[in-house]
C-alpha cells in the first residue's frame, strides 16, 4: 500500500524557507523533502511579526515563470496555476481598494475591514481570500448553505462592509448585501491554464512588487474570522491573525509531510478549519495541488481514486495522493463500497490503497468505521483533533502507531495540559479539561472580550471545553464536549462518545447518538438515538416490529458495557440532524427530547 512517488519537483516554499533560515536543508529522495520524525523547522517558526500568508504566495510566485507554471487548484475539469491565482488575487485586491466602502472617497487599503467571502469551493474563492489579505482586509468565509437569517446574523455580527461572491450567487447576495448595508463585488473569473497557456513574463515581477508594496498587515493583525459550528451554543466569531495562520500551516505541513508532489481531493466546506486549513491553505503552502469536488459524492470520490490508479498498475498524471474527511464521509464511502459489484470493489479498494495518506477528524471516528476502512483499503485513518480556536492540536503520527479511538499526541510546537474539573492541580491528572497553548491560537472572540478572557487560564492556555484522558502509551482520548457529551448518571460521569462507539458495533446500527436526558432519580439517564441499517429497516417494516427494541439493545450491551452505561431510553430515527461538518447538535436534541 501507499505507493507514494517521491517527486523531483522542488517545493518553492521549502526553498524560500531555507533561504530565510526557517527550515533545514531538504534531503531529497525521501517522500519529497522531509525526513520522517525529524524536526525541520526551527523552534520559532512563526517568524517575525511581519510574516504573513502573503509571503507564502510571494515565494510560490518567485518560482513560477511563463514556461514553468505549477498547478495550484483544479476544479470542474480546469486547472489554475499559482501564477494565475496570484494574478486574480491582485485583481480582487484592486477591486476592493477602488471600492468606496463608506460612501465617501475610495481607499487604498482596507485597513482591517471585514470582507465576507461567499462562493463555492473554487479558484475564485481562493483568489477572494488572497486578494483580501493583499489589501489588508480580514477575510470572513461564509457558507452558501446558511439560511438567509443565519447569513445575515453572521454578516451583521462580523460588521462586514464588503461581500465578495461570484455571478452564480449574485441575486441571493444582492438581497443580503442590501439588508446589511454591505457592498457586493463579484470576483472576476480566474483565467484557467486551458484558457491561457502562458502568462505575461512581467507578471511575476509585478505581483511580487505588489505584495512587497502591500505590507499593510503585520503578523499580529487579524486576517480571518471563522464562525464556530455552534454545536454547544450560538456560533462565535473566532479571530485568527496572519501569524496564527502561517504557524498552523507550517505545523501541519511538517507533521503530515505535505509536499509539492501531493494532490488533495477536497470535498469539505471552506468556512470551517478542516476544509480551510488542513485541506486548502496547508497544501497550498507546500506547493501541492488542491482539487475541489464542491459537493461530496460517494460515487465521485471512489471514481476519482480509480481514475488516479487504473487497474493496469499505472499512475495517471494528477493522481490523488491525499484525502481528508469527517467520519460520516468515511461511513458513507463504506456504504457505497458495499453496493458495488465485486470487480468494482477490487478496483476501488486497490486504488484507495495507493493514496499516500487518508485523514479523519472534526468529530469522533467510530472504531468500527476505522476497522472496516483498514480492512478494505489497507489505510489506518490518521485521526486528529482540532477546534476553530487553535485549528489542530493533537494528531496520530504519520509514521509510527496510529491508535484507534485516540487522537494521538500534540503536534509540533503545541503544548497541552489537562485540568481537573475542580480547577486544582498543575495539569497532570487522568481525566479533565484539555487546555492548549500553540502559536496557532486565535487572538480573540470577535467583540466578546469577556468570553475571550474567561477562555484562557494562566500561562496563555486556552480552555477547550473538551474532557479528555490519556492512555497507557500517552495517546490522548477525547471523551467529548464537557457540556454536551459528558453525562452525569447517578454518581458516574460517562462519555457519550465511548457508548456511541460500542453501539455502532451492533449489526443493526447504522448511525447513533447518545445523550443524557434529565431524570429526577439519577440526574440524567443514558438515551440512545439509533438510525437502523437499511436492510434492518426494510425487515422491520415487513415484520411490523421495530428494527431493534430497547430490551434487545440492553441485552446485547451487557457483554460490552458496564451496567450504568447501558442505555435506558431508545429512539429509532430515519436519520440524525447533522450540520455541514456532519456534527449533531446535542444541546438542541436534549431540548427537543427533554420536553
Ligand atoms: N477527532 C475528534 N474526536 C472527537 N471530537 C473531535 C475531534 N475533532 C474535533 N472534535 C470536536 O469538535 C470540536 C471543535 O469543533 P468546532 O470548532 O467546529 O466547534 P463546535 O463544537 O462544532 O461548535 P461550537 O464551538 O460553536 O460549539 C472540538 O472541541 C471537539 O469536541
Amino acid at each position: 500500500m501507499n505507493s507514494f512517488k517521491a517527486s523531483n519537483c522542488s517545493s518553492p516554499l521549502v526553498r524560500f524557507l531555507s533561504s530565510h533560515g526557517r527550515i533545514a536543508s531538504p534531503r531529497p529522495g525521501i517522500l519529497g523533502f522531509f525526513t520522517p520524525r525529524s524536526r525541520l523547522f526551527s523552534a520559532n517558526t512563526a517568524g517575525p511579526s511581519s510574516h504573513t500568508f502573503m509571503e507564502v504566495l510571494k515565494a510560490v510566485l518567485k518560482q513560477a515563470s511563463a514556461t514553468n507554471e505549477r498547478v495550484a487548484i483544479r476544479a470542474e475539469q480546469k486547472s489554475y496555476s499559482y501564477l494565475q491565482l496570484g494574478a486574480s488575487a491582485l485583481n480582487v485586491s484592486n477591486l476592493l481598494r477602488n471600492k468606496d466602502v463608506k460612501g465617501t472617497d475610495g481607499m487604498r487599503y482596507l485597513d482591517g475591514a471585514q470582507v465576507g467571502i461567499v462562493a463555492k469551493p473554487s479558484a475564485e474563492f481562493v483568489a477572494g481570500i488572497l486578494g483580501t489579505w493583499l489589501c489588508g482586509g480580514v477575510a470572513v468565509p461564509l457558507a452558501l448553505s446558511y439560511p438567509e437569517a443565519e447569513l445575515l446574523h453572521v454578516m451583521n455580527d462580523s460588521d462586514i462592509s464588503m461581500i465578495l461572491s461570484t455571478q452564480e450567487h449574485q441575486q441571493l447576495l444582492e438581497n443580503v448585501a442590501s439588508k446589511c448595508s454591505a457592498h457586493l463585488s463579484l470576483i472576476p473569473a480566474v483565467t484557467s491554464m486551458e484558457q491561457s497557456g502562458s502568462t505575461a513574463d512581467n507578471l511575476v515581477a509585478k505581483l511580487i512588487g505588489e505584495i512587497e508594496d502591500s505590507r499593510v498587515a503585520e503578523g499580529d493583525d487579524p486576517a480571518l474570522i471563522l464562525y464556530t459550528s455552534g454545536t454547544t451554543g450560538k456560533p462565535k466569531g473566532v479571530v485568527h491573525t496572519h501569524k496564527s495562520i502561517i504557524s498552523q500551516v507550517q505545523i501541519l505541513t511538517e507533521a503530515w509531510e505535505y509536499t509539492c508532489s501531493d494532490q488533495l481531493l477536497h470535498c469539505l466546506p471552506l468556512h470551517h478549519v478542516h476544509g480551510l486549513f488542513n485541506a486548502l491553505l496547508a497544501p497550498l503552502y507546500a506547493g501541492a495541488v488542491v482539487e475541489f469536488m464542491p459537493k461530496f459524492s460517494v460515487r465521485g470520490v471512489w471514481q476519482r481514486w480509480r481514475e488516479s490508479y487504473p487497474k493496469d498498475g499505472s499512475i495517471v498524471d494528477g493522481a490523488i495522493t491525499l484525502f481528508t474527511g469527517v467520519p460520516t464521509m468515511y461511513a458513507r464511502l463504506l456504504q457505497g463500497y458495499e453496493t458495488m459489484d465485486s470487480d468494482l470493489q477490487v478496483a476501488s479498494a486497490s486504488a484507495a490503497s495507493k493514496l499516500r495518506l487518508m485523514m479523519c477528524g472534526s468529530s469522533a471516528l467510530p472504531y468500527p468505521v476505522l476497522k472496516q476502512w483498514e480492512e478494505i483499503t489497507g489505510h489506518r485513518l490518521l485521526e486528529r483533533y482540532g477546534m476553530t480556536e487553535f485549528v489542530m492540536a493533537l494528531s496520530n503520527p504519520l509514521h509510527g502507531t496510529r491508535k484507534g479511538a485516540t487522537v494521538g499526541n500534540p503536534l509540533p510546537r503545541v503544548e497541552v495540559k489537562i485540568i481537573p474539573e475542580d480547577g486544582s492541580g498543575a495539569g497532570t491528572t487522568e481525566v479533565g479539561e484539555l487546555c492548549v497553548r500553540s502559536p496557532s491560537l486565535f487572538k480573540e472572540y470577535w467583540k466578546q472580550p469577556k468570553i475571550t478572557k474567561e477562555s484562557f487560564i494562566d500561562g496563555g492556555f486556552f480552555k477547550t471545553g473538551d474532557t479528555v484522558t490519556v492512555d497507557e502509551d500517552g495517546y490522548y482520548i477525547i471523551l467529548g464536549r464537557t457540556n454536551a457529551d459528558i453525562m452525569k448518571v447517578g454518581g458516574y460521569k460517562l462519555s457519550a462518545l465511548e457508548i456511541e462507539s460500542v453501539l455502532l458495533e451492533h449489526e443493526v446500527v447504522s448511525e447513533c447518538c447518545v445523550l443524557g436526558l434529565p431524570d429526577k432519580d439519577y440526574g440524567e439517564v443514558v438515551c440512545a438515538i439509533i438510525v437502523p441499517q437499511a436492510d434492518a429497516k426494510r425487515r422491520s417494516e415487513q415484520e411490523l416490529k421495530p428494527a431493534i427494541s430497547l430490551e434487545e439493545l440492553q441485552s446485547w450491551s451487557k457483554e460490552k458495557l458496564a451496567p450504568y452505561k447501558i442505555p435506558s431510553k431508545l429512539f429509532l430515527w430515519d436519520s440524525l440532524p447533522r450540520n455541514a461538518m456532519g456534527k449533531v447538535n446535542k444541546k438542541e436534541l436534549k431540548k427537543l427530547l427533554g420536553q
